[in-house]
């Protein structure tokens, strides 16, 4: 509406001239803090709320599908005199000044051709790489600008041209010696050729990039809203942005500063645009099973909640196309999975998504699906990371569950009306929707999840520029302690990014905690920063712009979240064969270690030495060491210290037994020599008394004989001479090999000589 209507504007009123007299000067007025009057807060009993729905909630547990929502409950709140969104504490602000995008045509599901598995054919495949990416690569575009805006945005002496916008005539009217008093008296200068004063803008068209986030974990996105009634009443069409193409901005005070951001969405960038920028890849990072994380920024009535939410009245049956990101984002996301659950249905896949809505206001976290539970506590866990304590979850499966979460969400957010703006959002909102997959492979059950963090800031005007008082003024101090340490938390991350070491705050406050995962941690996160374009809101835009810029140097890590460990059996069986394995490397161990320790330690044992020194480590267990398997084995004999201590323990008692046993067979075999010789004694005894009894027959049978007179005395006296010397050898050979024998002998002869004596 907005383009059309520039158009047929453009005709009746060339660029840079002003369209009544007011606009070519200096407004006197101009000051930022001049703010439209203020609306009331509306009334949470004003708001159709879903309690009557009976909408079922869960604390830590998911509630089940059957008893959540009734089909009455979740219709869209109807408009009762004030739009849906202005019910819902986000009313038109400005009105007249919404971006009437070309007819969003979107509105219809169908119209995402969904692929298989994080492509598809008519949009680009965003599914990033499941691979580990820390930071981003240089070769990016994010990098190459962050050259020239690396630190503090370069500033120029160069006045702004008017080249980006075609035909545009130098500006009138506001002269160089007047300058801008109402940025001068914030300290700003102006001078009156730098700022910008058209009432049509460049259309720049956005970039998709499905590329990036393969590389990328951060990207930053500029989004200028149109200006607004009461700054085109207030200042006319003076502008302090120019832009240049869709990824540069330049700020134009009196000292040019310029911008890089990987987009710059232009005042006519509708919500269709921007989804399909922004949205729709942390969608497919989420089913990649990336946290993800989209965070609007920007001080109050810069469109932080057009953008996240937009226009979200009749979503169900009439959705218009202003509504935001994060109804795009589910209805998106609820199509894709249908569509990956109907493709992989042997897989099993299925999908569970539960959704949280919390409001950070004072430092305080309140459940925005149950007030009653405020001042909720942030706690940190190893496994689930950081967590708010009883914060109700919700199980989601349509756009309408999510319109009615948001809804009742709303109508408990609190909004405070500041001088500011007529209403102004002083709290921060988190809409949270955790993502679980799952499905099965090879008999095994892969698990998936991701959490999409969808946050709202609070406005990030300054304290002293918003008027506040008494209670405003300490809600703008609480609110400004989160987007302070927010800030702070930033630099500190770029301080990391570029290889310091420092302690990232992030538990100075609530928001940051909640947050770290998103800054600096296991995500992949957009960050939007809305800006007004008008010299009103000069200073917050130059103060965004920067806070942009430094954000954009923050290097996240995310990480797919994915557990493939499978389901018991296959643990069972994976269990089974590990143990087979340890026991055969057990087996090989012991008995190397065996042979090894042996060897060692009777060494050592001998020579009263401590366990062995690897220099004595035996050939073949270095040859263990060395050869192809010699780490796996010198890891074995290293690792299993203990056991090789009970080893050695097992083993010196047994060295023991065997010497003893050793010994024990020694005497035995002594014993059995001992025996053996005795019996070769014995026979040895019994051969000489054979002997002896042979030699003692023929001596009598030679007697016989000479008594017979068979032989003559002489012959009989030979051969007794010589029968006796056999004998006495005989003895004599038995006495050498019986020394007991001999010295019984001696004895006995002594004692015979004795008693003959
Ligand atoms: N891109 C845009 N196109 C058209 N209208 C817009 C755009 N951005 C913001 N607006 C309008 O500007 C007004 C203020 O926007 P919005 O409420 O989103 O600001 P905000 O930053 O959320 O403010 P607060 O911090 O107070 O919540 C709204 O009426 C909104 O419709």
């Amino acid at each position: 509406m907005l383009r059309s209507y520039m158009r047929k504007k453009s005709n009746e009123e060339m660029e840079n001239v002003p369209l009544n007299p007011k606009d070519s000067i200096v407004n006197p007025n101009f000051v930022q803090g001049i703010r439209a009057p203020l609306h009331t807060i509306p009334e949470p009993t004003q708001i159709l709320l879903e309690e009557e729905s009976g909408y079922s909630k869960s604390k830590h547990t998911t509630p089940t599908k059957g008893g959540k929502t009734s089909g009455s409950a979740l219709r869209t709140p109807e408009k009762l005199g004030f739009s849906a969104r202005s019910k819902f504490g986000w009313a038109n602000k400005n009105e007249g000044t919404k971006n009437a995008a070309a007819d969003d045509a979107t509105h219809n599901l169908h119209q995402f051709p969904v692929s298989s598995r994080g492509g598809n054919n008519n949009l680009p495949s965003v599914t990033p790489r499941s691979v580990r990416t820390v930071g981003r690569s240089t070769t990016s575009h994010s990098e190459s600008s962050s050259i020239s805006t690396f630190s503090t945005p370069t500033k120029s002496v160069t006045k702004p041209t008017a080249s980006a916008f075609s035909g545009a005539r130098p500006p009138m009217s506001i002269g160089a010696r007047f300058g801008n008093p109402g940025a001068l008296s914030k300290g700003i200068p102006f001078s009156s050729t730098s700022v910008v004063n058209t009432v049509q803008v460049p259309d720049f068209e956005l970039k998709e990039d499905p590329s990036f986030w393969m590389d990328h974990n951060v990207q930053v996105l500029i989004r200028v809203r149109p200006l607004n009634n009461m700054e085109r009443e207030q200042q006319g069409y003076n502008r302090c942005l120019k832009q240049e193409n869709a990824q540069s901005i330049s700020w134009v005070g009196q000292q040019e500063a310029r911008f890089t951001f990987d987009h710059v969405a232009c005042e006519t960038t509708s919500q269709e645009m921007l989804f399909r920028v922004a949205g729709l890849p942390m969608v497919e990072n989420c089913l990649s099973g990336y946290n993800s994380c989209m965070f609007a920024y920007g001080q109050t009535g810069s469109g932080k909640t057009h953008t996240m939410l937009g226009e979200i009245a009749d979503l169900d049956v009439n959705p218009s196309p202003d509504r935001g990101m994060t109804p795009r984002i589910f209805e998106f996301l609820f199509a894709r999975i249908r569509a990956e659950e109907e493709i992989r249905r042997d897989e099993k896949l299925t999908y569970n998504c539960k959704c949280s809505f919390l409001e950070i206001y004072n430092e305080q976290i309140t459940d925005l699906l149950d007030p009653s539970c405020t001042n909720l506590l942030l706690r940190e866990d190893m496994k689930t990371g950081v967590y708010v304590e009883n914060l109700t979850e919700f199980e989601v499966n349509t756009v309408n569950d999510i319109l009615c979460l948001l809804t009742r969400g709303a109508a408990n957010r609190k909004v405070a009306a500041t001088n500011m703006n007529r209403e102004s959002s002083r709290s921060h909102s988190v809409f949270t929707c955790v993502i679980e997959s799952r499905w099965e492979k090879d008999s095994t059950t892969n698990l998936r999840f991701a959490r999409l963090n969808l946050v709202d800031l609070a406005g990030s005007e300054r304290q002293k520029t918003s008027g506040a008082e008494g209670e405003r003024l300490k809600e703008a101090a609480s609110i400004n302690k989160s987007l302070s340490t927010l800030g702070h938390v930033i630099m500190v991350l770029v301080d990391v990014a570029q290889g310091k070491q420092r302690h990232i705050p992030y538990r100075d406050s609530r928001l940051t905690f909640l947050l770290q995962d998103s800054l600096g941690g296991n995500s992949k996160t957009m960050i939007i920063a809305n800006v007004s374009p008008s010299i009103c809101s000069a200073a917050e835009t130059l103060s965004t712009l920067k806070f942009a810029q430094r954000a954009k140097l923050i290097q996240n890590n995310a990480i797919v979240n994915e557990d493939a460990s499978g389901n018991v059996m296959a643990l069972q069986h994976q269990i089974h064969l590990l143990k087979e394995e340890l026991a055969v490397l057990k087996r090989q161990n012991v008995s190397r270690s065996l042979s090894y320790r042996s060897a060692i330690f009777g060494d050592a044992n001998r020579k009263g030495t401590d366990a062995p020194h690897d220099q004595d480590i035996p050939d073949m267990v270095l040859e263990c060491v060395d050869g192809s398997q010699g780490s796996a084995c010198l890891d074995i004999v290293r690792l299993s210290t203990r056991q090789m201590q009970s080893l050695e323990t097992t083993l010196t008692g047994a060295l023991r037994r065997e010497q003893m046993a050793d010994t024990s067979m020694k005497q035995l075999e002594a014993e059995i020599a001992q025996l053996n010789r005795l019996v070769r004694q014995r026979e040895e005894d019994t051969q000489c008394t054979k002997m002896m009894l042979k030699f003692r027959e023929d001596k009598i049978q030679r007697m016989e004989s000479l008594v017979g007179g068979l032989i003559p005395s002489d012959a009989y006296l030979l051969e007794e001479t010589d029968a006796l010397s056999e004998e006495l050898k005989l003895l004599r050979v038995r006495a050498d090999r019986n020394p007991e024998v001999t010295r019984f002998a001696l004895e006995n002869i002594r004692l015979l000589e004795k008693i003959r004596k």
